[in-house]
């Protein structure tokens, strides 16, 4: 006997959901991914924009190698990979919806009649402001483990490092500072993210613009190309900030601390002249562009298995 035709559409349905289901939780594999691979380089970025001990990025890949080993490079990785998804669906989700208030259409609609650049760059701008909030904290935690340099097997008698881990060093943060310290550093980030990310949009869309014809979806490549250049182009206007940013997140552990952005960037600046606000740029570009083509590349799909 033949199922009953409703049973079938219901098994269809049903395996059209695993499906793309395994697509989503290919995609957000794919994302943690990239994150893992990328993060040896943002722990490099993170020690050259906040320590002057370091004479390049070869000097501080071999140092952080020998007295390290290669976990080194992998310090902060936990709470970034756990809190991805959230913060960048906040960023996108925020994104879509800014555009959708916007222009009044939607994702699938948006390849017919395209958005102006002012709406992307105001829809970007508007996600990156609210994101920050999200990634404030997770951020804080990143850079403070990251700026450990104490090996795992530590001599006898040497002290311990300060954090034992990414909860410890919340739980610490929160009874040292209160629920404000979680945030050091919340404003500089703002001033980074918030236009930096219209910039991201732009660029995203501008580049897929270039080379597909109208109306038409961007094929995978040219997502991965325009994603990966989002990435570069953003970090590179981003990098200035993010210098006084991480500066001011480990401010709270030394003795002289910052009054404020402005103060960072002063006496940053006349202390090691203005080439401190291009640290890390390198560096970060070679994350960037495989970590942000995955990004875009999985938006892009999730979207439109969505519908
Ligand atoms: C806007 N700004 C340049 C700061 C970041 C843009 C890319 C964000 C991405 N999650 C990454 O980690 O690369």
């Amino acid at each position: 006997m033949s199922p009953r035709p409703h049973a079938c559409l219901t098994q269809y349905l049903v395996w059209r959901r695993l499906q793309r289901g395994q697509l989503e939780f290919l995609w957000s594999l794919a994302g943690a991914l990239g994150l893992v691979l990328g993060h040896p380089f943002d722990t490099v970025k993170v020690r050259l924009q906040t320590q002057t001990t370091y004479r390049g990025i070869i000097d501080c890949m071999v140092k952080t190698y020998r007295h390290e080993s290669l976990l080194g490079f992998f310090k902060g990785m936990s709470f970034p990979i756990a809190s991805i998804a959230m913060v960048n669906s906040v960023l996108f989700g925020v994104y879509s919806n800014t555009l959708l208030a916007l222009t009044a259409t939607s994702h699938q609609e948006r390849r017919a009649q395209p958005p102006s650049y002012i709406h992307v760059f105001t829809a970007g701008c508007t996600g990156g402001f609210v994101q920050v909030y999200c990634l404030a904290p997770f951020d804080l935690i990143k850079v403070r483990l990251q700026n450990q340099t104490e090996p795992r097997a530590r001599p006898p008698g040497s002290p311990p490092p300060r954090y034992r881990g990414p909860v410890h060093c919340a739980v610490s943060i929160f009874q040292e500072e209160g629920p404000r310290g979680l945030f050091r550093g919340a404003w500089a980030l703002t001033l980074r993210d918030t236009p930096t990310l219209g910039i991201y949009f732009v660029t995203y869309e501008w580049l897929c613009r270039q080379s597909t014809r109208d109306g038409q979806d961007p094929s995978p490549a040219t997502v991965l190309v325009a994603g990966g250049f989002a990435g570069i182009a953003s970090w590179a206007v981003a990098t200035p900030l993010d210098v006084i940013k991480s500066r001011l997140q480990m401010a709270g552990l030394k003795r002289r601390a910052y009054r404020g952005v402005l103060d960072c960037m002063v006496s940053s600046a006349r202390q090691e002249g203005l080439g401190v606000f291009f640290r890390g740029l390198t560096i970060n570009s070679a994350r960037a562009f495989p970590v942000n083509a995955v990004t875009f590349l999985s938006y892009e799909y999730l979207l439109r298995s969505w519908g």
